[in-house]
């Protein structure tokens, strides 16, 4: 059985290099569908149920949203955007650093393993960068 829980959250980012329009500083309304899979669970206040809804949102709120949410999300290892970021945090700003590009398609693989890393039995993860874009990250897919 699977559920999904769908979540937004605001960011701003750049994709330093990019020929087009996306080297620019800009923003996005994320939508976040994070899919868990399991068995049912047999009795008890969980009963008939993957994962309590709940359970689900607190762990994503906690991990995800509150850390991305109005955040400049960066590439640590880009000299431009990170010299973006310190200007940022000088003044209390909140930032979010990612170890590559802050693609749909690497933000979708991150927040992936963010949350199997909090025991989250999540097996896919679709980040929607615009209403017409997005990025699925489904490890055992490829
Ligand atoms: N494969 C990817 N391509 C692009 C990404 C990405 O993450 N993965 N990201 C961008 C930019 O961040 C850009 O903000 C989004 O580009 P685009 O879809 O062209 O933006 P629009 O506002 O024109 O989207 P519409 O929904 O079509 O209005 C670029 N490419
Ligand atoms: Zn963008």
């Amino acid at each position: 059985m699977k559920v999904v829980k769908i979540f937004t959250f605001d960011s701003s980012h750049l994709l330093d290099g990019h020929d087009g329009k996306c080297k620019n500083l800009h923003g996005h309304t994320y939508k976040l569908e994070v899919e868990v899979s399991g068995e049912l669970i047999e009795s008890g206040p969980k009963e008939g149920m993957v994962l309590d809804f709940g359970d689900l949102k607190k762990i994503v709120q906690r991990e995800i949203i509150d850390k991305m949410d109005h955040a400049f999300l960066y590439n640590r290892l880009n000299e431009r955007e990170r010299s973006i970021a310190q200007m940022l945090e000088g003044w209390s700003m909140k930032t979010y650093p990612l170890e590559q590009r802050t693609t749909a398609e690497v933000m979708s693989k991150h927040i992936f393993h963010v949350l199997k890393a909090h025991q989250l039995p999540v097996t896919r993860v679709r980040l929607w960068e615009t209403p017409t874009s997005y990025s699925e990250y489904e490890p055992n897919v490829g």
